[in-house]
């Protein structure tokens, strides 16, 4: 994962940093004040015994001694000038920087110091010492000449210094403080490591624990304070070997933070590939050294330090170049880096004045890095941001998902209802019961105090749909006041939502969306959706009530237009009554109702009389008006339930379900009294017609419906052979189309 800026947080970085670097130079200010030792004496520095010149060094106040591998012992004389017994009661003692040495000792003429080892420091040595400290005989004073025996495990210097033994002390309280400042500020930073490794689970958190880890081991070893710790005291079986082992996988584990901190797979996995590399020649190298050959010191202690170097070196470009590409802190990681490496090898080079205090010297380039850990640690806080934001987004875009198949689910069980439940539906029913499932499917996933669909002219009706009904009474009032804006933003066409105010309250009492409905003009629709609160509606919620909006006028359309079509297939085009296919069908049906309800029913044949004369005296035209309003007077004098047909040119036929003998009869001569009254306007002219009837009532159940229609029919040409203008009533037998009539 590549760590990214996160905008608006970096002067919390650089504010926590600088605090944090102030604390840290305010406790070292504290440290080094209140332990500042008493005026040293002079040591005059003479040649060691093997020749090798001592380097005069510290201004006659320390003496850099260098240690040097091989296992003999190394003599290295001193002389100084204790001032007469009697200034002070304090003792003398000759203090020796805590070296790698395996052996340390003083000796004088007739007196010889214990003999001190750094791989086992001695009980009395002090917890966290940093010097050896060895106490002169307190009368001696004048002038002293000892020999400073060390047999070598490391090359490298100790400082010796001749102080009273409370500055002595002092300067070992000192050394203590910082150390110990070094060892909890690494073991702070490894649990805080842990910390956000349990939280983000990220490897790289990891790493930087082992990082730390074996960097507070390292820091131990060489300030010979491992050797103290139980257990961990048996690092000393591997001496200088196991102090560059753990050195080496320290340096290697820094090494491969640094590369995942700065993203070094993702930029330049060549790099990465060679940085793993090399961790892994540092760690193999630090095997070896834990095998304990012979030589392996001696090839080690001279490649060690240029493998520290370059590791060093490595580690600045690596924070260099991912500090060009502003990963956070990469650039102070990169300046703390370089500062480690001149603290670890300024004294080296000199880079250090001769009279730098020792513990500085040996603890400096230790503080710097943990300025460095610490500094990458904040760095590495950053990343906890950035994984925060990315789990918010992934979060996000699984609750939009999670929204986006809720809204999908729900449009596709809107769009099923609409086709099973409109499919079956008259018009004016369609329209209703669309709008209704609308607000049933929407309501749910788009909360609101109220809902209600508005619609004028919608197919020729008026609705005002509201959901949950109580606030019916609200939505009317609502819509009376607001009848003209409503119609307006329905004719935009386009949704909106707007803040909804009241003249007795302050501030904003609800939200309101209106998502037109696109009813043809001059009609108008509207939905309003209402919810209490400044809550705004989301996005997704209005286009979901847009997306069901157009589902419902989609489905409402095609299912008026199959409406149309099965009406179209089941009318007769002149008149709009039934043609003669569907009209025999529901007199099929009508029988079967009869036969299981043992009811009765009656067919009516209705005829206009002398219709050719029509014709031919007024025109085919008037013809057709007359079939039309014969058809319409016939249709309005029927009851609910009662069927009319055109059977054929001026023939109509009517079904009376439930009515037989008188009541038909009645309604016979209901429908032949109501064309007589009728009087047609057909081109300026008042027409006059009337119609002849046949009826006949079904028998019982073994009679088939076009028995009936059969006798109807011969009961309709008994009535046009009686002189028209009349009921005439079918008999249950007819003999011959000639036969008899009621
Ligand atoms: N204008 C018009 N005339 C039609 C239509 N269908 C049939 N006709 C006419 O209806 C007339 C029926 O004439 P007839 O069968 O002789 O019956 P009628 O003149 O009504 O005499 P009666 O039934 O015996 O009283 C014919 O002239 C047909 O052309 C139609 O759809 N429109």
């Amino acid at each position: 994962m590549t760590p990214t800026r996160t905008d608006g947080a970096d002067w919390l970085y650089v504010v926590g940093l600088v605090l944090l670097l102030a604390l840290f130079a305010a406790g070292m200010a504290l440290a080094f004040k209140a332990a500042q030792p008493e005026v040293p004496v002079s040591i005059q520095a003479t040649t060691a015994d093997d020749g090798t010149p001592v380097d005069p060094g510290a201004g006659s106040q320390a003496l850099h001694v260098p240690v040097h591998p091989g296992g003999e012992v190394m003599a290295t004389p001193l002389s100084f000038k204790l001032p007469p017994s009697g200034e002070s009661d304090a003792r003398w003692v000759v203090w020796v920087s805590r070296g790698v040495a395996d052996t340390i000792a003083l000796e004088g003429a007739d007196w010889r110091s214990p003999t001190r080892d750094f791989f086992h420091p001695a009980p009395t040595a002090g917890v966290l010492a940093s010097g050896y400290v060895f106490p002169l005989p307190g009368d001696w004073s004048g002038d002293v000449q000892l020999r400073l025996e060390m047999r070598g495990a490391m090359p490298g210097s100790v400082r010796v210094r001749v102080l009273r033994e409370g500055a002595a002390l002092r300067l070992e309280q000192r050394g203590a403080v910082i150390a110990a400042f070094i060892y909890g500020s690494l073991l702070m930073l490894t649990l805080l490591m842990l910390a956000l490794y349990s939280a983000a689970r990220d490897r790289i958190f990891l790493v930087f624990c082992s990082a730390n880890v074996l960097a507070l081991l390292a820091l131990a070893a060489i300030n010979g304070h491992l050797y103290q710790v139980p257990l961990l005291r048996a690092m000393a079986w591997w001496r200088g070997q196991g102090l560059w082992a753990l050195g080496l996988l320290a340096a290697g584990a820094a090494l491969q933070l640094l590369s995942r901190y700065a993203s070094t797979q993702e930029r330049h996995p060549r790099v990465a590939r060679w940085v793993d590399g090399y961790c892994l020649l540092l760690g193999l190298l630090a095997a070896v050294c834990l095998l304990g050959w012979e030589g392996t010191l001696q090839w080690i202690v001279t490649a060690g330090p240029w493998l520290v170097l370059f590791t060093l070196g490595c580690g600045v470009l690596l924070a260099a170049e991912a500090a060009r590409r502003r990963v956070r802190l990469a650039g102070p990681i990169a300046i703390t880096l370089l500062l480690v490496a001149v603290a670890l090898y300024g004294g080296e080079i000199g880079f250090f004045a001769p009279g730098t205090d020792p513990i500085w010297l040996h603890y400096g380039y230790q503080m710097v890095l943990v300025v460095f850990a610490a500094t990458l640690a904040v760095g590495m806080v950053d990343r906890v941001g950035v994984y925060r934001n990315q789990r918010d987004e992934d979060r996000q875009a699984r609750a939009d998902s999670e929204m986006r198949m809720r809204h999908e689910t729900a449009r596709a069980s809107l769009s099923d209802a609409l086709q099973s439940n409109l499919q079956t539906l008259g018009p004016g029913d369609v329209e209703w019961t669309a709008l209704r499932l609308l607000l049933e499917h929407l309501l749910p996933h788009v909360p609101v105090e109220f809902a209600a669909a508005v619609a004028h002219g919608f197919q020729g009706h008026d609705i005002c749909m509201v959901m949950p009904r109580s606030a019916q009474a609200e939505v009317d009032s609502l819509v009376a006041t607001r009848r003209l804006q409503l119609k307006r933003e329905a004719v935009k066409r386009l949704s909106l939502q707007q803040p909804v105010t009241a003249p007795d309250r302050d501030g904003i009492i609800a939200t309101e969306a209106l998502v037109p409905l696109p009813i043809h003009a001059p009609g108008w629709g509207m939905l309003m959706l209402r919810r209490s609160g400044e809550q705004r509606f989301l996005d997704e919620e209005l286009a979901l009530a847009e997306e069901m909006v157009r589902l419902v006028m989609v489905n409402v359309e095609q299912a008026l237009s199959a409406i149309n079509l099965r009406r179209s297939a089941e009318l007769d085009a002149l008149t709009g009554t039934f043609n003669r296919r569907t009209i025999d069908q529901w007199l099929q049906r009508c029988f079967t109702d009869a036969e299981r309800n043992d009811q009765a029913v009656s067919v009516l044949f209705v005829d206009l009389d002398h219709f050719k004369r029509i014709n031919d005296d007024y025109g085919h035209a008037c013809g057709d008006q007359c079939l039309r309003r014969v058809a319409a007077t016939l249709h309005q004098s029927l009851s609910a339930g009662d069927l009319l047909g055109r059977y054929g040119g001026e023939e109509f036929i009517v079904i009376l379900p439930g009515r037989g003998g008188a009541a038909a009869r009645v309604a016979g001569e209901r429908l032949r009294q109501a064309i007589q009254d009728l009087r047609i306007e057909c081109e300026g002219r008042t027409l006059e017609v009337t119609v002849s009837i046949g009826l006949a009532t079904r028998l019982g159940p073994d009679e088939k419906p076009a028995s009936t229609v059969d006798r109807a029919d011969k009961a309709l040409y008994a009535a046009k052979r009686e002189g028209r203008n009349c009921v005439r009533v079918a008999p249950a037998v007819f003999e011959g189309r000639t036969g008899g009539t009621a």
